[in-house]
């Protein structure tokens, strides 16, 4: 070989940026990467070879290149010697890798709650600095896995669902007196009436009683005065036509409302204690977050001119900032999702008629869609397990306390000062009771024997709260660590300065 023009080894860049090396070299060392760059095989080849190629070899007449070409092939007849002499080992290799990439990639997607890859993962979620990982507390499946879930499946099946005419009617009392105190609250913009539905827009089927599977809604003001309950003072609200965002309702009415429920009806009871006794503490916090999160994403942000869009700062400060709320609201998520799954054959086979067959049909497959879902079965079978709650000795007692407790906090729901939120409210707090009511249920049967058995009020609420949720979920994914890393940080050096 003739020797080596040092002008030929310039480097020329292509045209996607990369730099493209010449093909001729400088008598031969080799370089680094090309000896052990990470291939296996190479480095296999240098580990079994370099040094059974004999020194004088490498300095003889006919230089190192060749040297290094020669040793090369030397190392590949070797290997491919030793792989004749011993194919075993060369399937043991092929075998170890798809058993590795199975358990890498097939038993996660599928069996999310086995322990050993939680571990492997939320170690990886760790290096990764991500807040939220491994099992949601009290629940059986993991935060990434319902984000993804929630994210692909749930939220774009529920967010049609909600708009099928049998989900967007909403009956409600919105003026109620407030069992406690004197009525004290105002909101000051247009955007906390609620617009309700003239009597020629809602099914005409509501209108007529109990010829259905669902029982007719009973619903009665909170406070439990018959002489209330006058069937004109009855509402139906276009839900879709009265979304749940910012409408201004702050102050001491708002805060004695959330002050009366966390501190008469669901005290946070420190860690350690019973979880019972923690649930219903958390159920309401998540529900706090999600109401939290929708004011901050629907949020007024120039009175003057109308202007509707984000409120960030808000969503940090009310919900981020707290890793804790943010947790609650997976759990509260995760406890709803369950009841549905729970109470599947019942809803599968519910009748949801307005009197509209193409949209009817479609409510029901789409309904069955979501009951039956392959992949969230796959992921998450079981989102909360229940069965070991409400079980030995102080069970019932513990049972009874809860359902008072949020009797008590559906009453609180008729002190809310702002028509709107009123609205969402009571919604949510009857789809919080609802999924209680489907847990506490045994197999299908609820306490007294009876079979379990749910209002339309009942259905449309637990799945117009499981939808909030999602969603507030879905924006907490999303948004949350760009929010934590901007708000957080402007936090951080301002406590640095100050
Ligand atoms: C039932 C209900 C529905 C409402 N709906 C709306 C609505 O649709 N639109 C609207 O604009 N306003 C709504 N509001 C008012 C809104 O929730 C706030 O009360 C209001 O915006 C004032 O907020 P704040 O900053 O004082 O904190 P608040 O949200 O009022 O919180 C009060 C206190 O509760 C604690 N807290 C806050 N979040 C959590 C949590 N997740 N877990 C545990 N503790 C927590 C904190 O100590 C906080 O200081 C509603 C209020 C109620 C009671």
């Amino acid at each position: 070989m003739n020797p080596v023009d040092k002008s030929s080894l310039s480097s020329t860049h292509n045209p996607l940026g990369g730099v493209v090396r010449s093909m001729a070299r400088e008598p031969y060392e080799p370089a680094a990467h090309e000896l052990c760059d990470d291939s296996y095989n190479t480095k296999l080849f240098k580990f079994i070879k370099v040094k059974e190629v004999p020194q004088q070899k490498k300095d003889s007449t006919n230089g190192d290149l060749q040297n290094f070409q020669c040793r090369n092939r030397m190392v590949k007849s070797e290997t491919e010697n030793k792989r004749r002499v011993n194919p075993w080992k060369t399937w043991f290799l092929v075998g170890a890798l798809i058993v590795l990439l199975f358990a890498v990639v097939f038993v996660p997607r599928n069996f999310p709650n086995t322990s050993l890859f939680n571990r492997i993962r939320s170690c990886y979620c760790s290096q990764q600095g991500l807040k939220y990982h491994g099992i949601v507390e009290d629940c059986c499946c993991d935060y990434e896995t319902v984000d993804r879930i929630n994210e692909d499946e749930l939220h774009p099946l529920l967010h049609k669902i909600v708009k099928y005419p049998f989900f967007r009617y909403f009956k409600v009392k919105l003026w109620c007196d407030c069992p406690f105190w004197p009525d004290d609250g105002m909101c000051r913009l247009r955007d906390c009436s609620v617009c309700e539905c003239p009597e020629n827009e809602f099914p005409e089927i509501f209108k007529k009683s109990s010829s259905h599977s669902h029982s007719s809604d009973d619903i009665v003001c909170q406070e439990g005065k018959p002489e209330a309950t006058v069937d004109h003072e009855m509402t139906y609200v276009n839900l879709q036509l009265n979304p749940e965002r910012y409408t201004g309702y702050t102050g001491p009415s708002a805060r004695r409302i959330w002050d009366a429920i966390y501190t008469e009806n669901c005290p946070r009871y420190p860690s350690g204690q019973c979880h019972e006794k923690r649930i219903l503490y958390k159920l309401i916090s998540g529900l706090h977050s999600s109401i939290s999160i929708h004011i901050a994403t629907d949020y007024l942000v120039d009175e003057k001119s109308n202007t509707w869009g984000q409120n960030l700062s808000l969503l940090y400060d009310r919900v981020l900032k707290y890793p804790e709320r943010v947790r609650n609201l997976y759990f509260t998520f995760l406890f709803v999702l369950r009841s549905v799954t729970k109470a599947a054959d019942y809803l599968e086979q519910a009748d949801y008629d307005t009197g509209n067959p193409l949209e009817d049909t479609n409510t029901k497959l789409l309904m069955k869609k979501l009951l039956r879902d392959g992949k969230l079965q796959a992921a998450c079978p079981k989102p909360f397990d229940e069965a070991n709650l409400w079980k030995g000795q102080s069970g019932p007692e513990l049972m009874q306390q809860i359902q008072r407790q949020f009797r008590n906090i559906s009453a609180l729901m008729d002190c809310v000062g702002c028509e709107k939120c009123r609205l969402w409210g009571k919604l949510q707090v009857l789809g919080l009771g609802t999924a209680l009511k489907i847990l506490f249920s045994v197999n299908g049967q609820e306490h007294s024997g009876q079979t379990l058995h749910m209002q339309r009020n009942e259905v449309i609420a637990l799945i117009n709260l499981l939808h909030r949720l999602s969603e507030s979920i879905k924006f907490v994914h999303e948004m949350g660590p760009s929010v934590e890393r901007i708000f957080g940080k402007q936090i951080s050096s301002s406590d640095q300065i100050s």
